[in-house]
């Protein structure tokens, strides 16, 4: 399943001979830039047709025989199996929990976006109540909405921060943009990329063969060998997947002394949250005018406002898909979902979480769910989860021993702050990251925040300007909140 993601190619919309399309970078750049609804469609169709429905028979063959794994290692299924991961009773009712809390602004946020979809491709394509097409959002799995900015962030005569633009324009390298990461956690005082490091990592498609360009990193377990695989192309979502991956470096590097038992995150939330947490600094306007990518002055209500939209249709958006993934896989696993019910299921929850519609009715001859990276090669999601929610826990505790975040400061706030050179920070960090998996994560989570428990508070406490503004634009606007039953045949 894997390999077939790895090496599915699909036709373009614009000639019908040109059939060599990658995922990276082709199907990406195009989903990305592509404002034409038609297209759009086409690469959906077809990519979902090549990596998702092509996996279906290999995936039912999979879940049996990962469940007869479960069962040699005492779990009753995969589900039980990956969830003891998080060491915690009743993790699925702290997944729940967490997405009530969430929730409402999550849904604030789609009534806007759906408005401003309309209002740019009519109503005849983006209904008023009804789930948004998921083809429209600038990304494969609607997973998060970067793309869309431009055309419906709050204030457009507001200048756009494009740091896409930005780095082109200076020229930017995969290895600037590693240097530039390495730079960061270097400046808290944590540890710099080994030479071996460098040696070994693939930073760029390769073009003499085909690899797995999903990006990964890699601990080789003789603490000097640590790499990173990706086919870095040079746009914000890599400058933000670079982070990402260099966090993954960064802890095996902060426990490598640890007993190979150990050497792990504290729960797989943790692994994933940490470059995540480091990006929250980078992605500051006040860190992206130190290092030249944005221009002009600071902030006002308005930009601000631009802002907290920004990462909000990147961090807000993503969580449901997220919850979807593997609410999902865990009903295959426990054998509540049968194969020929696979698709029916899956748009169901990501209808009823994600409020999302695929662009064209679907058939139990589809197969969605393996379209993503993830379901393919057995990656449990939960993590992506877990670490969206965490890392604003870990990014205000840094902020305030940064002292670049004080409550009620109007002059420290949370959404400016940049962690960049705190010593202070990064030590604190770096005792979190030592303990690797040798303490239960609620004392992981309390060294660095003072919580022992994953809560949604700092991702609320970071979004509240945006969710007060979205609840009044929402109003004025008379939008619908939530969405009523989609039209599209998908059971
Ligand atoms: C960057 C990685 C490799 Se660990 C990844 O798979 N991520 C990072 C964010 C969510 C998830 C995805 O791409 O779906
Ligand atoms: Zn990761």
């Amino acid at each position: 399943m894997e390999s077939n993601y790895a090496t599915s190619k699909i036709c373009s919309f614009k000639n019908a001979t040109k059939c060599d399309l990658a995922l990276e970078p082709d199907i990406t750049e195009l989903f990305a830039k592509s404002q034409d609804p038609e297209e759009l469609r086409h690469l959906w169709v077809e990519w979902h047709r090549a990596a998702g429905a092509r996996a279906r028979d290999n995936f039912t063959q999979y879940v049996q025989l990962d469940n007869e794994a479960a069962k040699l290692n005492d779990f009753k299924d995969v589900a039980e199996w990956w969830q003891a991961e998080y060491e915690v009773a009743d993790f699925e009712a702290q997944l729940a929990r967490l997405w009530e809390d969430v929730k409402p602004l999550y849904q604030q946020l789609h009534a806007y976006v759906r408005r401003r979809l309309r209002d740019k491709y009519g109503d005849q394509v983006v209904s008023q109540k009804g789930p948004i097409p998921a083809h429209l959002l600038g990304n494969m799995w609607a997973q998060t909405w970067n793309n869309i900015e431009s055309f419906t962030r709050p204030y457009p005569d507001k200048k756009e921060v494009d740091i896409t633009q930005a780095m082109q324009e200076q020229n930017y390298t995969a290895l600037k943009m590693f240097q530039m990461s390495d730079e960061f956690f270097r400046s808290l005082n944590l540890t710099a990329m080994p030479e071996k490091f460098w040696k070994n990592s693939i930073i760029e498609k390769p073009t003499d063969r085909e690899i797995v360009c999903h990006a990964s990193a890699w601990d080789f377990y003789d603490g000097e060998d640590f790499r990173i695989k990706q086919c870095t192309t040079i746009d914000y979502e890599y400058f933000q997947t670079t982070h990402h991956e260099m966090g993954h470096i960064q802890y095996f590097l902060q426990y490598r002394h640890q007993p190979v038992i150990f050497r792990d995150g504290a729960n797989p939330g943790f692994h994933e949250a940490v470059g995540d947490t480091i990006a929250l600094s980078v992605s500051s306007p006040k860190h992206l005018r130190r290092v030249g990518l944005v221009s002009g002055d600071a902030e006002d209500e308005q930009t601000e406002i631009n802002q907290l939209y920004k990462m909000g249709i990147d961090k807000i958006v993503f969580l449901p898909f997220a919850y979807t993934l593997d609410l999902f896989r865990y009903g295959v696993f426990r054998g509540e979902t049968r194969p020929e019910d696979y698709n029916c299921h899956y748009w169901q929850l990501r209808e009823a979480l994600q409020g999302v519609e695929p662009p064209v009715n679907r058939t139990e001859e589809d197969f969605d769910a393996a379209a993503k990276y993830h379901v393919s090669a057995d990656v449990e999601y939960a993590r992506y989860y877990v670490s969206f929610i965490i890392q604003f826990q870990f990014h205000r505790a840094l902020c305030q021993l940064a002292g670049e975040y004080v409550p009620e400061d109007l002059t420290k706030k949370l959404v400016d702050c940049d962690i960049y050179q705190s010593v202070a920070a990064g030590n604190a960090l770096a005792n979190m990251l030592k303990m690797g998996s040798s303490r239960p994560w609620p004392d992981a989570m309390e060294a660095l925040t003072g919580q022992r428990a994953m809560r949604a508070d700092g991702l609320l406490e970071y979004f509240r300007p945006l969710h007060d503004w979205l609840r009044a634009e929402n109003q004025r606007t008379g939008e619908h909140i939530g969405w009523e039953p989609s039209k599209i045949q998908y059971c």
